[in-house]
């Protein structure tokens, strides 16, 4: 391994005025220079012409990547000016520290402090802060997209500085960033955005002080501070929203592919994926000190001689679990192990193939996370497919079109067999639950069926990950299939985390927050959650069922009266489900926000 300092000077790419000229001045760490090219001595200085990637491609290992672009702008004020720009695949922030002027201080003991005097921004000094502002921006976008090609070319880069000569301003890619970036490189969006760097609706802070004493002896005069952000997407103005296509029921913020993170020799988890607390299941040397959730016959549930013991069995595993396995279910072996085998082999797909099924920007259908609203957000240990497969109207065929035609088959048959399935498990919770089993027929015959695929690879360091975020779900009824026999699974019950153990052949059930609005609280949705561990990855499926789309959601109309008031509103079912879909998962925190006592 060997240092090397260059100047390199050349022309790169096209449109740009400001990248038509200019030279880069390059700290390359290399591993190895190429072997069949001409090695060059320590300490060489050169002036040479080219292009980045054409002076780079003598260089197999090249680890950092320091480029010095030429100041475009004469600077003939006082002012003072510095930013720091970071992206990954798009922007992530920029901090901008801008002054008037800065000025030695006659007093040189001085500590940093700040006067206060009244807080007076001028017409002009407004200007000049949104000049800079913007003029960063583009300076920050511009270097970015020269970077895209060089990093995407370059995969041994493991962190990436573009300063100017009078080093205003600097955009920043770590190693983090850069795996983010590469891991998108494949996907059609990410071609676009090779044309350039497109900056996101943004959120800004900027602080102002008329005068500021730096402890260093200088002072500035008009000193600013500002931190921009991108914009969360709950919070991106709808009125510039894409229209849906058919019912869009919301977006995530695309992020990269788990299950390829994971192939990398990683030794510890990348810190957006790092929760660091986890709390642990129960444990015990003794095993049948362990609550495990009960266990639903459903043949004994259409047998006359036992449906009635059933029943205020399944009564009691909703209202004090909200969990339960089923087993007699009726969905044959046969079918659950083809759809199992597609499923492994659809997450096996080359990445190449999966990138065509990602999910775009304005609709979280299609692989990747559900729930991301910002770029700091912590992230799951996992990929998912999301589909939403009934009634066919809300399909979007285009999607499901591109599926392996054996697993469009099998999902196919998996979803139909599902429905039915929820639909008898629902007649007998009408019963329980003394409701009008046509209302629950109403509400639920033509309701909305989506299906979730879940993959959850091994991970680095398991206790520091979480597979999926603690949750409830939003639907009326999920019936999870485990693929394999890998724990995973926890449920939350009277405090304490408890693992479900995969039994052979039988299906998860459990109450959505649907169900227990519908039930007006006699029935409950509980938070459960997916762990992660070192070997073995694990592979679910959920598939939700919520009430049909033109439906009211609320307390059954059957079931409430004086001596059961509704304890939740009543809001149309898809404007639930958007506002669900708009928020960062968090507990049951979104049924608390349907309680009575929230109505505004
Ligand atoms: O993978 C699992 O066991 C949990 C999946 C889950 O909770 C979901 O998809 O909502
Ligand atoms: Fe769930």
């Amino acid at each position: 391994m060997f240092e090397m300092m260059r100047f390199f000077r050349g022309q790169y790419g096209s449109g740009s005025t400001l990248l038509d000229k200019f030279s880069l001045y390059m700290t390359l760490s290399i591993i190895s220079p190429n072997k069949t090219k001409s090695r060059l001595n320590n300490n060489t200085r050169n002036i040479l012409h080219y292009q980045p990637e054409e002076a780079l491609k003598n260089f197999d290992h090249v680890k950092s990547l320091n480029l010095e672009i030429p100041s475009s702008e004469e600077k003939n004020d006082k002012s003072f000016l510095k930013w720091t720009a970071e992206f990954g695949t798009s922007f992530k922030s920029c901090v901008i520290i801008g002054a008037n002027s800065i000025s030695k201080n006659d007093n040189e003991n001085s500590q940093s402090r700040i006067e206060s005097q009244p807080l007076i921004l001028s017409d002009e000094e407004l200007k000049l802060r949104i000049v800079w502002m913007i003029s960063s921006l583009m300076a920050a976008s511009s270097r970015h997209y020269m970077l895209k090609r060089i990093v995407v070319d370059f995969p041994t880069i493991s962190n990436v500085v573009v300063s100017d000569e009078e080093k205003r301003g600097k955009v920043y890619m770590g190693a983090e960033q850069l795996s983010e970036l590469r891991l998108n490189s494949v996907n059609d969006e990410f071609k676009l955005s090779l044309e350039r760097s497109v900056i996101p609706d943004l959120r800004m802070k900027v602080w102002y002080v008329p005068k500021l004493e730096l402890g260093c002896g200088l002072v500035m005069s008009g000193a600013t501070l500002v931190v921009i952000r991108p914009m969360p997407a709950m919070e991106v103005d709808p009125a510039v929203e894409s229209e849906p296509e058919i019912v869009n029921f919301g977006k995530s913020i695309i992020v990269p592919s788990v299950q390829e993170l994971a192939k990398l020799p990683l030794l510890h988890l990348p810190p957006r994926y790092c929760h660091c607390f986890q709390q642990s299941p129960i444990n015990s040397n003794d095993p049948l000190s362990i609550p495990s959730i009960p266990i639903i016959d459903l043949h004994r549930l259409g047998t006359t001689e036992f449906t009635d013991s059933e029943v205020q069995r399944l009564h009691s595993a909703c209202r004090e679990w909200g969990f339960f396995q089923v087993i007699n279910h009726g969905i044959s072996t046969s079918l659950l192990d083809k759809f199992r085998t597609e499923v492994e082999n659809f997450f096996k797909l080359p990445y190449e193939e999966k990138k065509r099924l990602w999910q775009h920007p304005d609709n979280h259908e299609g692989f990747g996370q559900l729930f991301v609203v910002s770029e700091e957000q912590k992230l799951d240990w996992s990929d998912m497919f999301y589909i939403t497969t009934l009634p066919l109207n809300l399909r979007k065929t285009q999607l499901f079109e591109k599926l392996p035609i054996e697993l469009r088959d099998t999902m196919e048959a998996y979803s139909m067999e599902v429905k039915k399935l929820a639909m008898v498990i629902l007649d007998h919770m009408a019963k329980a639950l003394k409701m009008d089993g046509e209302e629950m027929r109403d509400l639920f015959g033509e309701g909305v069926q989506s299906i979730r695929m879940n993959y959850y690879p091994p991970c680095p360091e398991p206790d520091l990950a979480i597979g999926f975020t603690p949750h409830s779900d939003a639907d009326a009824l999920t019936i999870l299939f485990q693929l394999n026999d890998t724990e995973g699974l926890q449920i939350r019950k009277d405090g304490n985390w408890v693992s479900v153990t995969p039994l052979p052949n039988a299906l998860v059930v459990n109450i959505g927050d649907v169900m227990e609005i519908v039930s007006n609280g006699t029935y409950k949705s509980i938070e459960h959650r997916a762990t992660v561990n070192s070997s073995k990855e694990r592979l679910s499926v959920a598939t939700f069922y919520s009430s049909k789309l033109d439906s009211e959601l609320g307390p059954a109309l059957s079931i409430i009266g004086p001596e059961n008031p509704a304890i939740f509103r009543r809001v149309p079912i898809e404007n639930y489900f958007k506002e669900f879909f708009a928020r960062k998962l968090s507990g049951k925190s979104y049924l608390d926000f349907m309680k009575v006592k929230n109505k505004q």
